[in-house]
């Protein structure tokens, strides 16, 4: 029967949502994982080779440590089945009391030794183990933060890869989880083979009953786990939904909007709406889970049933010997409990470790996903910047924000683009800094295609300003030293810099001056006005001393002193050879400048200087007496 388009899958969320639109759709691809011991079996070993690498890497001397001390282990257990066995054919033999006690002393002590060296190498997979969770965790994060920070701007813009990165960094988390259920696993499993070992020792025909006995609780964490991560892979959008609102609702930022326009109620609203649809997903979870278990619990008992039945028509057709059904049925039993304890790490590893999955394909995809590490240098400073046929459309937008957009800069050139709200202008200074990269058409540093550079080099070359700067909670000082990361903070250079820019004025007015930390939300911070931040801001951009300068709305929050002195410091830039790419609606600020480009609809609609565009009294020369016309005093 096929569904309407209101019906959805059980286990999947709506298409629609009225505060997120179409975005609480799974963005990436969420098919339901095939459910199964096989499929669980198929994919443990990648899971614990991923775990394996991680753990060599991190900390080979704890890893090795573990591993001897699981194979000691399992020795001991094997010895204290055979032992027991000695010791139950001893007492049920037909001897005198004092031989037996005579010929059951020395199974006791190897008993007794095996038992101790058991717990013994139990205590030192425990420790060895638990340095090394931590430290794998720690390596994983870095892993993926390491590619995250490397990969291509325009992957950053994809929801699907903000989904996917959510999840990858969950699984990073989930690495020290892995790593200790793997242990735990393992100590578990050597347990059971050695059960199964003594089993086939004793006889061969008692082996296919503990198989028997495992397979009903086996099958059904298979099935739970791969179900928990189907759905929270088709979940995933509404979990960060949730984080978002309660951010919204907990945030400096937002406070006052979410006080002065009575706003609380109504996100509160909207987050226990999709509460509501998280907690119903997971009662769905857990019904199905609830079912799989009592299936499974119905086999066990089954298995049971027939694992003691086995035995006993063993011991009567004579094929055994009691002592031997007795120590069978201790080892089913022991193996019994090792599995309890193996199937609930089993649950544990296999949940965490389709997440350690996800987070090795999100490494990968980074990986892919990168700004090369190779090119060709450019030659430094760059003479010209240009645009042919520039053509680019953002990942899932359906008309281009750029179309056929030809432009020439030049060293030591003031080049304004101007244009409409969503006319392409900030999009454009992304694709001449190399940020993004053409959809068709070519960026050229020095008739080079930024593609073919080595955009590490071409990034030295930049300094930006871009419409919503950083404003990173850190002291005042760093967020200008930010400017140029990869050298020792310079006091003469940060003095020069605020000088230029008056973030001198705003470090004066702090109480710990450039120590000052702007961040509300710790102890001892403060924040600044938004004209005060774009100070610091720009004083980040002349600190990084750049040859090109790429400024967007640089000045609009300044005051109108603050503003003209930027704008003239703009201009002595440019005259001392930085090349200076300006966005602004401030028409006069434009007058100054080489040459000004007017963007519409991702074209060039006209260009020249400000002269030449008045004279011609197109679309420039009617905003800009628009907005003069503000100043006349009628
Ligand atoms: N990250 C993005 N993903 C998808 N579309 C985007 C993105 N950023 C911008 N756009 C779209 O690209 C077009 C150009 O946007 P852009 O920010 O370049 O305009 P702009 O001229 O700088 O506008 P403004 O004057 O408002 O700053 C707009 O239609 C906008 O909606």
């Amino acid at each position: 029967m096929r569904r309407t388009r209101h019906e959805r899958a059980p286990g999947r969320p709506a298409e629609h949502d009225p505060l997120f639109g179409r975005g609480i759709r799974p963005a990436y691809d969420a098919a339901p994982e095939d459910a199964g011991t096989r499929a669980a079996l198929r994919r443990l070993p990648a899971i614990v080779a991923i775990t394996l690498r991680l753990g060599y890497r991190a900390d080979p001397r704890a890893l090795a440590a573990v591993a001897a001390a699981q194979l000691v282990m399992g020795v001991a257990t094997s010895a204290t089945y055979l032992s027991t066995q000695r010791l139950l054919t001893g007492l049920f033999s037909a001897a005198p009391a004092d031989g037996k006690i005579h010929a059951m002393a020395p199974v006791a002590a190897v008993l007794a030794c095996a038992m101790a060296v058991r717990g013994l190498c139990d205590a030192v997979a425990v420790a060895a183990s638990g340095r090394l969770g931590p430290r794998v965790a720690q390596r994983a994060q870095l892993m993926l933060l390491e590619q995250a920070v490397r990969v291509e701007q325009v992957l950053m813009e994809d929801a699907a890869f903000h989904d996917r990165l959510s999840t990858a960094r969950r699984g990073a988390d989930a690495t020290s989880r892995v790593t200790q259920s793997t242990v735990g696993l393992c100590g578990e499993l050597v347990s059971i083979f050695a059960a199964l070992w003594v089993l086939v020792a004793l006889n061969p025909l008692l082996t296919p009953l503990l198989l028997v006995a495992l397979a009903p609780r086996a099958w059904s964490v298979a099935r739970t786990a791969a179900a928990r991560h189907s759905s929270m892979k088709s979940w995933m959008q509404l979990t960060r939904q949730l984080d978002l609102l309660a951010q919204l609702m907990t945030s400096h930022e937002s406070a006052e909007e979410v006080r002065a326009h009575r706003v609380g109620g109504f996100l509160l609203g909207h987050y226990r709406r999709l509460a509501t649809l998280s907690a119903r997903e997971q009662a769905r979870l857990a019904r199905e889970e609830a079912l799989t278990r009592s299936l499974a619990g119905a086999l066990s008992g089954l298995a049971a049933l027939a694992t003691y039945g086995v035995l006993l028509l063993l011991v009567v057709d004579g094929r055994t010997t009691f002592a031997t059904a007795g120590t069978a049925a201790f080892a089913i039993r022991s193996s019994m409990m090792s599995l309890t304890s193996f199937v609930t790490r089993f649950q544990q590893l296999y949940q965490d470790g389709l997440l350690t999955t996800e987070w090795r394909e999100v490494c990968a995809r980074a990986r892919d996903g990168a700004v090369p590490a190779r090119g060709l240098t450019p030659a430094a400073p760059v003479e010209t910047i240009g645009t042919r046929g520039l053509r680019f459309t953002y990942p899932g937008a359906r008309t281009p924000a750029l179309d056929g957009v030809d432009i020439d800069v030049r060293r030591g050139e003031v080049v304004a683009l101007v244009g409409d709200n969503g006319s392409g202008k900030s999009t454009l200074a992304k694709l001449l800094t190399g940020l993004y990269l053409p959809s068709s058409g070519s960026v050229l540093w020095n008739g080079v295609p930024t593609g073919e550079l080595d955009r590490d080099t071409l990034w030295d070359q930049i300094a930006l300003v871009s419409q919503d700067f950083v404003q990173w909670p850190f002291t005042a000082r760093m967020n200008v030293v930010t400017g140029r990361p990869d050298r020792e903070p310079d006091g003469r250079r940060l003095a020069d810099a605020a000088r230029s820019t008056g973030a001198d004025a705003v470090a004066g007015r702090l109480d710990d001056g450039w120590d000052t930390l702007l961040a509300r939300e710790f102890f001892g911070g403060t924040d600044l006005s938004g004209g005060q931040w774009q100070r610091l801001g720009l004083a980040r951009a002349w600190y990084r001393d750049a040859p090109v300068l790429v400024v967007d709305e640089p000045t609009s929050a300044l005051d109108p002193a603050a503003e003209i002195d930027v704008f003239n410091k703009i201009t002595e830039l440019a005259a001392r050879g930085t090349t200076v790419i300006l966005i602004t609606h401030r028409l006069a600020s434009v007058a100054r400048a080489d040459r000004v480009y007017v963007l519409a609809d991702g074209r060039v609609a006209e260009q020249g200087t400000h002269a030449s565009l008045m004279d011609a009294g197109g679309r420039y020369a009617a905003m800009y007496r628009l907005q003069a016309d503000q100043f006349l005093v009628t």
